[in-house]
């Protein structure tokens, strides 16, 4: 199996707390990856790591065969792992372009001096940039917003743009902490058809954390549930229904998932 991110043995501590608990599983290039579990048990924390955002206590991250475990987060996203946060975090006075604009900035090479003027490298590079911005603005249907401030737009509309910063990297894998929080039925259908599309038509592999298991169950291909910091499934959606440990612990015994 053609694995690009393989979590092996990871644990991270605060004080007393074990957030995540020797957790292993394994997720295969071209999926949609769901990170499911109550309140607490370690879904965000688990992003946190892989992003570069935490550093594991012990354990290993492989990304694409290689140990990332002690990287800095900037080089993740140069290595294509691009992450969209739970709490919005864009520039709420500036436009949905600027925003996006500015989340490439961590991938240009050019000095602010030549980037500023237009010259030579920096202006290839300017409009390499501004194409990638574009096919986001199209993907994600954000042209009739491109240039109103994210602060004044409905919080769906923001966090679809937090979901275009960090497509805007035209990452390999993206990390999606719960990018349809917050939203009606129709924008999270609409989240859902996009999250589809960037497995289909771009051919990135999604980390998905959701807590509406009907969303879950129907897009992913593989599943890890978290309890406690523990993995306690990991699997199919089809197995996921069928693990009496998840019936039992993440949704109640009385439940059917
Ligand atoms: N920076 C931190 N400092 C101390 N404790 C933390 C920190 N980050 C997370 N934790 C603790 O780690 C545990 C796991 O938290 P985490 O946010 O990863 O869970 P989660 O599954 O994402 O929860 P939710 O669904 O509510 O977002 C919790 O007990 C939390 O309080």
């Amino acid at each position: 199996m053609n694995s690009i991110l393989e979590i092996e043995k990871m644990s991270l501590q605060f004080g007393g707390v074990k957030a995540l608990d020797n957790v292993s599983f394994h997720i295969v290039k071209g999926e949609i990856f769901s990170l499911i579990g109550p309140n607490g048990a370690g879904k965000t924390s688990m992003l946190n790591c892989i992003s570069g955002l935490y550093q594991p206590t012990t354990g290993s991250i492989r990304y694409k065969g290689k140990e990332i475990v002690n990287m800095k987060p900037y080089n993740r996203t140069k290595l294509g792992i691009a992450r969209a946060f739970q709490n919005i975090a864009l520039f709420a006075h500036m436009s949905v372009l600027d925003n996006l604009k500015l989340g490439r900035h961590t991938l240009m090479h050019s000095g602010p001096l030549s980037g500023g003027l237009y010259v030579g490298k920096a202006s290839k590079e300017e409009i390499k940039h501004r194409r990638k911005v574009e096919e986001v603005i199209e993907f994600l249907e954000l042209q009739d917003i491109r240039h109103t401030p994210v602060g004044t737009l409905p919080y769906g509309l923001q966090k679809r743009v937090e979901v275009g910063r960090a497509l805007a990297l035209g990452p390999e894998l993206i990390l999606l902490d719960e990018p349809m929080a917050g939203m009606n039925n129709s924008e999270k259908d609409l989240m859902a058809r996009f999250i589809l599309d960037m497995h289909e038509v771009m051919d990135t592999t999604v980390v998905l954390i959701e807590h509406d298991l009907g969303i879950v169950m129907n897009l992913s291909d593989h599943i890890a549930v978290l309890d406690f910091g523990k993995c306690i499934g990991f699997g199919t959606p089809d197995d996921i229904q069928k693990n009496q440990d998840v019936i039992k612990a993440y949704i109640g015994e009385e439940t059917v998932i």
